[in-house]
């Protein structure tokens, strides 16, 4: 049984290839409900820089109590980059539903399986491409990838796009063809007509 909070307060999910517009999406349903979303604290166990805070920058740890959570298959997904190790873990998630807003995760698909077996009662939202061309399209018109790592992005694009056509892999799947729609499908499926998908 999933905790109350997120009986409530239900996470969502929000996946699809890098690339299809999830931060853009995201950024503009932020700035239209400042008080309604959050995102969970990550874990590091990098030091903490000046200034930053524990518990609101990142959750800080160590070596030890990280590898303890992977083994308790405490997080939704996790990877290590420049010898420091990162996270995000349930009860992260969990925290934000106990403090009354919903918390949304842009994840990839691995981390989606992780939510699906999770007590987080969380609601899946797929974004996808129009098509794989105008992926790489974007991809190349942002400007942030190297030819390595926007092939890297396509390829994971294609596991992603199959993943998805499984039943039941998403509650929701919203094409970013146009920006303007995709924006008001996504909102209006998030909001759920002030419902934000919990039980009347
Ligand atoms: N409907 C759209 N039409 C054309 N361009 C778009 C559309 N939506 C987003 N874009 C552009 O596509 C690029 C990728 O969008 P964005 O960075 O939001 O993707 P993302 O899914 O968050 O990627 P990542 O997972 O890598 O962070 C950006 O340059 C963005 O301005």
């Amino acid at each position: 049984m999933a905790s109350s909070a997120v009986q409530k307060f239900r996470p969502v999910v929000i996946s699809g290839p890098s690339g299809t517009g999830k931060s853009t999406i995201l950024k503009r349903l932020f700035a239209e409900y400042p008080d309604k979303f959050g995102f969970s604290v990550s874990h590091t166990t990098r030091a903490p820089r000046a200034g930053e805070e524990n518990g609101i920058a990142y959750n800080f740890t160590d070596k030890e109590i990280f590898s303890k959570l992977v083994a308790d298959n405490g997080f939704i997904e996790h990877a290590e980059f420049g010898g420091n190790c990162y996270g995000t873990s349930k009860q992260a998630v969990k925290t934000v539903a106990e403090q009354e807003r919903i918390c949304v995760l842009d994840i990839e698909m691995e981390g989606v399986k992780q939510v699906k077996l999770s007590d987080l009662n969380a609601r899946f939202l797929f974004l996808a491409p129009p098509s794989l061309e105008e992926l790489e399209r974007r991809l190349r018109g942002r400007g942030t990838e190297t030819e390595d790592s926007l092939n890297k992005r396509l390829a994971q694009a294609k596991n992603e796009l199959e993943y998805a056509k499984l039943p039941g892999a998403h509650d929701r799947t919203v094409v970013n063809d146009d920006l303007e729609k995709a924006y008001t499908e996504v909102r209006d499926w998030v909001v759920d007509g002030g419902r934000f998908g919990a039980p009347q």
